[in-house]
């Protein structure tokens, strides 16, 4: 459940390192109880603008509000803020327990409020099996989570991750997800930056792309789906023994524009085609495709992200233009 006013509030942000600015006029709302994912490109500016929001760096321009207050001058906003960075931020020999106690005292919580805060965050990061091992010793997907835990000492209402599943195999990605969703549930506001767009649409409520340091389009994911053209079907096909060149050409005879992805074809039917597979795959075998494998898929985040970078493949129009 999201609230109506906004936890954090960006204004017209803009932030340079030296004489390089790396985001400009950024605005962005989040509101308890809600997830942002920051999509976009390596160097987009997604790790700068969560510094930005962390209070870590002042913007050169507009402004940056958390609960009412600016995190880069006042400590008590920053309280509200959990960070947890890309890198894996902890003391390697120290226990689980012990690294957490140290991440309480720098949060400024007395040793009963430590003991408490402690004991949630590894209940509710599902670590406490591990609270007495070194972190050192610990698997990458732990340690993630170990890190997680550590931002949650002050119980903060707004969470920063920075790629918080990157490098971790299926079952720690999965764990992950699910601490997350439990401190969504729990009413913290959530502001992740990921290159994983399973992840985004699995966990988000609202998804920004970046692109240069500029927001270049924001929404609720189902808005962001809709709006992408006429929301037909994706289809990626597979061919069999055809060379890319004399594959393009058959694909584009049986009425589609493709996309070449390396391994598949990327491609949306014109319009008038069949929509299910089975009928799709017998029409392009008719046509003397040999189609090896025929996937339909709904439109996803990726999509929106192609869109977004000018990846785009050519619409649905233009591919009954180019039919026979
Ligand atoms: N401390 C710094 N000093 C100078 N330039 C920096 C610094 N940190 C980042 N940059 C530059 O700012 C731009 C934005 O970087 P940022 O790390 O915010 O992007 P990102 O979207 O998080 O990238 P990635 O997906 O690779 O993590 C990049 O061009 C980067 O090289």
């Amino acid at each position: 459940m999201s609230s109506a006013v906004p936890l954090v509030v960006v204004r017209g942000a803009a932030l340079s390192y030296r004489d390089r600015r790396v985001l400009d006029g950024i605005d962005l709302d989040l509101r308890a109880g809600e997830t942002l994912a920051l999509l976009g490109p390596n160097g987009a500016g997604k790790t700068s603008l969560m510094r930005l929001v962390a209070g870590r760096l002042a913007p050169d321009a507009g402004s940056v509000r958390i609960a009412g207050h600016d995190p880069h001058t006042m400590p008590e906003a920053r309280r509200a803020i959990g960070w947890v960075p890309q890198d894996i931020a902890l003391y390697a020999r120290l226990t689980v327990a012990e690294n957490l106690d140290v991440f309480a005292r720098l949060a400024g919580l007395r040793r009963a409020e430590r003991r408490a805060a402690v004991t949630d965050a590894l209940d509710l990061t599902g670590i406490a099996e591990v609270a007495g091992r070194p972190v050192g010793l610990l698997s990458g997907g732990y340690q993630r989570r170990v890190n997680i835990a550590a931002s949650l000492m002050a119980r903060p209402r707004l969470v920063l991750l920075d790629e918080p599943t990157q490098g971790v195999d299926l079952q720690a990605r999965a764990a992950i997800h699910a601490v997350l969703e439990r401190l969504r549930r729990a009413g913290a506001a959530l502001l992740i930056a990921t290159h994983d767009f399973a992840e985004a649409e699995r966990l988000a409520d609202r998804a920004a792309f970046l692109k240069s340091g500029h927001i270049v389009r924001e929404g609720a994911l189902s808005d962001l789906l809709a709006r992408l053209r006429d929301g037909a079907p994706e289809h990626e096909i597979a061919l069999s023994g055809l060379a890319a060149g004399p594959a393009e050409a058959a694909l584009r005879r049986a009425g589609f524009t493709p996309v070449d992805t390396g391994l598949t074809w990327r491609a949306r039917p014109a319009a008038g085609r069949p929509t299910d597979a089975a009928a799709q795959l017998a029409a392009l075998r008719d046509a003397g495709v040999p189609v090896a494998e025929i996937r339909i898929r709904a439109l996803g985040l990726d999509a929106v992200y192609r869109d977004v970078l000018g990846l785009r493949e050519p619409a649905p129009s233009q591919a009954l233009a180019d039919a026979p």
